[in-house]
């Protein structure tokens, strides 16, 4: 087989080490199929993108475990870690830092999320998504969703 033309045939640029960061995100599904996507505030990096709920995750956390606080603290919500199922994950080198980052899927979950960080809300069918600009990690994760949802 040859790939060498392939538009996935490109090395990244490394300017140096970078430090890999954990951040588990979520995609919440509603009964009509739609995703929740959460604007990053002003202040913020890459503020006014979209992308799912979730965040860092702490030392000696699990994944799982993160996104259950997170989605507390962002946005009221109450889950389970058993409902959260793994679908995909990016993988994704920024200027100052490399994002590995879990991607889960969750229909089931207690309250109505809320936004308590002062972020915006939008309830996205997946074929939609292309219309909210994301950060650029997510963007692979886009047609992943159009699949599987
Ligand atoms: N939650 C979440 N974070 C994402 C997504 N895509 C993506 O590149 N990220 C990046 O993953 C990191 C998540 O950090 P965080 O949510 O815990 O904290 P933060 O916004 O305060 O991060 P910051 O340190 O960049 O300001 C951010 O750098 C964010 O830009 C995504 O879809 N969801």
């Amino acid at each position: 087989m040859s790939g060498g033309d392939t538009p996935c045939w490109q090395e990244p640029v490394r300017k140096g080490p970078v430090r890999t960061v954990l951040v588990a995100a979520v995609a919440l599904v509603d009964a009509d199929g739609r995703v929740l996507l959460a604007q990053r505030p002003p202040g913020k990096s890459m503020a006014g993108l979209w992308e799912f709920p979730g965040g860092k995750v702490d030392a000696g956390e699990t994944p799982e475990a993160a996104l259950v606080r997170e989605l507390k603290e962002e946005l009221g919500i109450d889950t389970a870690e058993s409902c959260l199922a793994p679908i995909a994950f990016a993988s994704h080198t920024y200027e100052t830092f490399h994002l590995l980052m879990p991607l889960y899927a969750a229909r089931v979950w207690k309250g109505t999320p809320t936004p308590l960080e002062g972020q915006q809300l939008a309830w996205v069918k997946p074929v939609r998504m292309g219309d909210y600009p994301m950060p650029p990690a997510d963007i692979p994760l886009i047609p992943i969703l159009r699949d599987l949802l």
